[in-house]
């Protein structure tokens, strides 16, 4: 048994809860195989038999677990209403004492029921998969035998199933039957993979056994493929493809790129690699410590079951607008976001565009640099002589003590200048005027009076008045801030003030950013400087839905000091017909269809609205006669999907998907571009894909974005003439 495994036993056992025996431990080692590898035997049959052993263990655990949950549980409640029932005549230690007990035994339930819980969702499949491995350091001995389950167990202090994270698992993902490795607690361990079983356990059976190549391989991925698409992301351990785990098992610090094709797996690659890094880095990350940042609310509720679903904790989801409120909470309030294609303010989209360029961003953050740097040409003190006690402090001392501080943030910087002004004054003041000094405070306000700029508001107005764009700064409403300006302004608040001090910021040691391509170069620059932690970014650099030109992946990463950038060019969702439209629709992203046929896609004219209401009504009828659970009607803009969902609505049971929607609804959804950007459907029905529409470069990625949101069918609806993207 590896030691590195043993670290990982579960919560209930590491905490003693689980008694002596069985427990879920976090990653098993492999076992001896007791008749060692059993070539001619069936597949199935052995693995009903292996299955039926561990099913049994498997129930005495919970058994256990339960009766310990219940015991624990009881204790807690009688030692609370005695706490509560003495309460006023303990002594103070005594209260104190028995609360401290109290959340002691609190702490101990929970875990054991978490610990049930685990072996209650391992019943239901215990393992996917096992390998049968020769180590060359044991020549002469049995293989060891993993089986790879989505929690390790163990039982009588044998490690039974390994946890998918675990490096022995790592086998299975990385290599087929030959020579292989892993890199055990000890030091690599190398050998022969005598044996890699693919097993699908339903409903406490063994459906499906069979010992892999890498073409059967492809077929366990098609089986789950073909499934059909929920409301909620799902975990993919059991198929997790080699591009995608070295991805996931990257656990280098800094910042990686992840540029994925639509449906490469981007999204799911993230969070498994999350919760990768939660196993792997216990003593440095808790589902505390990491945050996502998604795209939508819609969105954040479909990837939301994925961790538990790994049996880790859910993680914090911001919003880019919600991230932006809270780092300039008590700076500005900041208008929403707009959909671009619903923009009607040809003004109002200008300014959008200029602040989205690589120039602005480079423009801010080289100013910023030259205002606040030791040898600024202005800098941004402009002192003078003052009086402090009976000393006065010379206006060259302060400027050149000012920017002898360098690289800190200017209100900092003040902070150390009215300290040691004050321990000068006091140094030459006596009597009265040593009494009457003032505060470091009331010294450091007086500082700030002497800035060019005294707040980041005041210090983005001068950076737009002093490269002549004062014209892109429009204040929506007293104190609010335009979207477009809240990371500009960001960046000028951490020039001035430094990192801001919401204890949320300030706790994340890994920041996930999916959609990265949404985020302009000016934004990446703020949230490189704002959370300076290790990040996983994903994106496809072609699904821009804001009317920007796409840019390259690298230009994503030079944001972030070292960052490096990995790309997957293998797209899952769709059907090879489906996938291939898009690549007709966008040739430059270089999507490579998975191998799972399916329906053409349906290109149809439909004339008028009532031709378009009767089209999705034939789809709809195709989708429910199919089984489908999901069908996204995609509109261009926020606009039209509002007016076709009511319209659509008088036929069908339809939700309407705006920002506010926060579950992703089963059934038909009626979804604007940029809104369905991430989510997947059974089935998808566009809407108006007309040349009038669908014209230029930026609405190629809108439609690039809608068909890549169909996984089994999809149908294209156009009034009279179809975009050119789709000939
Ligand atoms: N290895 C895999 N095994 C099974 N299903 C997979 C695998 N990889 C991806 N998928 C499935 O492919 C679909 C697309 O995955 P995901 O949403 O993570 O891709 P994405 O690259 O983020 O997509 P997009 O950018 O288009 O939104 C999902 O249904 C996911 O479960």
């Amino acid at each position: 048994m590896e030691r590195e495994e043993e670290r990982d036993v579960a919560p209930a056992a590491r905490g003693g809860a689980m008694g002596g025996g069985g427990g879920l431990a976090g990653g098993s080692d492999p076992r001896p195989c007791a008749g060692g590898p059993a070539a001619a035997e069936d597949a199935v049959a052995e693995e009903e038999r292996r299955l039926a052993a561990v099913t049994a263990q498997l129930r005495a655990a919970l058994a256990r677990a339960e009766g310990l949950a219940g015991r624990v549980g009881a204790s807690w409640a009688e030692a609370s209403a005695d706490l509560m029932a003495s309460r006023g005549e303990l002594a103070p230690e005594e209260a104190v004492h028995g609360s401290l007990e109290l959340d002691r035994m609190g702490r101990q339930a929970a875990l054991a029921e978490q610990s049930a819980e685990r072996i209650a969702r391992l019943l239901e499949s215990p393992y996917f998969a096992r390998v049968d491995f020769a180590a060359d350091d044991a020549p002469d001995g049995p293989p060891l035998v993993a089986s790879v389950g989505r929690f390790a167990f163990s039982w009588e202090g044998r490690p039974v199933i390994s946890d998918w994270r675990s490096p022995v698992a790592g086998l299975f993902y990385d290599y087929e039957p030959g020579p292989a490795a892993y890199e055990a607690p000890a030091g690599r361990r190398e050998g022969v993979l005598v044996r890699k079983r693919q097993v699908k356990v339903e409903e406490g059976r063994v459906a499906w056994a069979v010992d892999t190549a890498s073409s059967v391989r492809d077929e366990v991925l098609a089986r789950a493929l073909a499934q059909g698409g929920g409301t909620r992301m799902h975990d993919i351990v059991a198929s997790i493809q080699r591009e995608q785990n070295a991805v996931i098992r990257d656990e280098r610090p800094g910042t990686l790129v992840i540029q994925g094709v639509a449906g490469s797996g981007k999204t799911s690659v993230a969070l498994h690699r999350v919760a990768y890094l939660l196993y792997r880095q216990k003593d440095r990350l808790s589902s505390r410590s990491v945050a996502i940042v998604s795209p939508s609310r819609v969105f954040a509720d479909y990837i939301s079951g994925v961790l538990p679903e790994l049996g880790e904790e859910p993680v914090a989801q911001w919003s880019l607008h919600g991230l932006a409120e809270l780092a300039l909470g008590g700076v500005a309030r900041v208008e929403r976001p707009r959909s671009w294609a619903d923009e009607a303010d040809p003004a109002r989209a200008a300014r959008a565009a200029a602040k989205g360029t690589q120039a602005f961003a480079d423009g801010l953050v080289a100013w910023l640099a030259a205002v606040t740097a030791p040898d600024a040409a202005e800098p941004l003190l402009v002192p003078r002589d003052f009086d402090l006690g009976s000393a006065t402090v010379p206006a060259a001392w302060l400027a050149e003590r000012f920017a002898s501080l360098g690289a800190i943030p200017v209100a900092e910087r003040l902070g150390i200048l009215a300290g040691d002004a004050l321990a000068q004054a006091s140094a030459a003041s006596f009597g009265r005027a040593a009494a009457a000094l003032p505060t470091r405070r009331e010294v450091r306000a007086r500082l700030l009076r002497m800035l060019r700029a005294r707040d980041a508001r005041a210090l983005y107005r001068r950076f737009l008045a002093d490269t002549g764009r004062s014209a892109l700064l429009h204040e929506p409403a007293r104190g609010t801030v335009e979207w477009e300006d809240a990371f500009p302004l960001l960046l000028c608040r951490l020039a001035l003030e430094g990192p801001p001090r919401a204890p949320e910021l300030a706790a994340v040691r890994h920041l996930v950013v999916d959609e990265m391509q949404d985020l302009t170069p000016v934004q990446h620059a703020a949230l490189a400087r704002l959370l300076p932690c290790d990040k996983t970014l994903l994106g496809d650099v072609s699904q821009v839905v804001d009317g920007r030109a796409p840019v390259a992946p690298e230009a994503v990463a030079a944001a972030y000091p070292g960052a490096r950038t990995v790309r997957l060019t293998r797209s899952y969702r769709s059907t090879f017909e489906i996938a291939q439209l898009a690549a007709r629709v966008r040739p430059d992203a270089g999507l490579e269809p998975a191998p799972r046929h399916g329906e053409p896609p349906r290109l149809i004219r439909c004339g008028d609205t009532r031709g378009a209401v009767d089209a999705v009504g034939r789809a709809v009828g195709a989708w429910r006669a199919a089984g489908g659970r999901t069908l996204g009607v995609v509109c261009k803009s926020d606009l039209l999907a509002a007016r076709y969902a009511a319209v659509l609505a008088a036929e069908h049971p339809v939700t309407l998907v705006t920002d506010e929607t926060d579950a992703f609804p089963a059934g038909i959804a009626v979804c604007p571009v940029r809104l369905a950007k991430g989510l997947e459907f059974d089935d998808v029905v566009i809407l108006d894909a007309d040349a009038r529409l669908y014209a230029t470069e930026a609405d190629r990625g809108l439609l690039y974005v809608a068909v890549t949101r169909a996984m089994h069918r999809l149908t294209v609806l156009y009034r009279d003439e179809p975009s050119p993207f789709l000939a």
